[in-house]
């Protein structure tokens, strides 16, 4: 249903390695979202060049941009319909890869996902205000990520909590990340992150993405994350 070839020539371009058989799963993928969507709304890009690149290769610029060691693992924050987890564990079968969502219906959503494309990753129904408290989950991973789910001070008590000292925080975003990323430093601070860069892209398509890269550097106080109220009221 995607345009295959187009596809895996920005992936050449942007240096990106797929495994063999990672392009099948990635159409098989674009195939299901837009039957499911029909009956649950779950994204609003339908058309499948749009899919190739506002979906799967915007996803896929994350290892680009940060180093997940082999073996690895990762968790999406606030994933939707899997992005940008899901195209990156199709392009890295190492990793091990958890998706995180407030969302039942996008949960029950990538479970079928998961069962359609033979991809093993663990499907979690919560808030991240409350996956941050679970000790299995807490501290544990050395990639977070989250695209599209909330401005970077909150996304940093959402995010920070799961990732392992040593390891990175990776936020997708679009226009304004060194405002965004500036505005964040007291949270970035007070939850144990350091800002390591920015790394800037152009998609295909011409719009801008920007990956704010934030390394773990000591242990997350365990007042954090505070509840959604909180949160809200008294951002860091
Ligand atoms: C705009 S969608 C983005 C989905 C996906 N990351 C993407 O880029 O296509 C935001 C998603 O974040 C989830 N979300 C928002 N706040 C959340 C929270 N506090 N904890 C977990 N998930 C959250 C929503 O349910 C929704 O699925």
């Amino acid at each position: 249903m995607i345009p295959n070839e187009l596809l895996l020539g920005w992936c050449r371009e942007y240096g990106i390695e797929l495994p063999q058989g990672a392009i099948d799963r990635l159409d098989r993928y674009a195939e299901f979202l837009v039957e499911y969507n029909e009956k649950v709304n779950l994204t609003a890009i339908t058309e499948p060049q749009e899919i190739a690149c506002k979906h799967f290769l915007d996803s896929l610029l994350l290892l680009k941009a940060a180093n997940l060691p082999k073996g690895g693992s990762l968790i999406d924050v606030g994933t939707g319909a899997g992005f940008p987890g899901v195209p990156v564990r199709l392009a890295r079968e190492d990793i091990s890869l958890t998706l995180l969502d407030s969302l039942g219906k996008r949960i029950t959503f990538l479970n079928q996902l998961c069962e359609r494309l033979g991809l093993q990753a663990d499907c979690i129904h919560a808030r991240a205000e409350e996956g941050g408290q679970n000790p299995e989950l807490r501290e544990r991973f050395d990639l977070a990520t989250a695209r599209a789910v909330a401005n970077l001070s909150n996304l940093c008590e959402y995010c920070l909590p799961f990732v392992r000292v040593g390891g990175i925080f990776a936020a997708l975003k679009s226009k304004g990340a060194e405002e965004e990323a500036g505005a964040a430093g007291n949270a970035i601070r007070l939850l144990g992150g350091k800002l390591e860069g920015i790394e800037h892209f152009t998609l295909p398509d011409g719009s801008e993405r920007n990956i704010i890269l934030i390394k773990k550097i000591s242990q997350t106080s365990a007042k954090y994350p505070r509840p959604a109220a909180k949160i809200a009221k008294k951002p860091l």
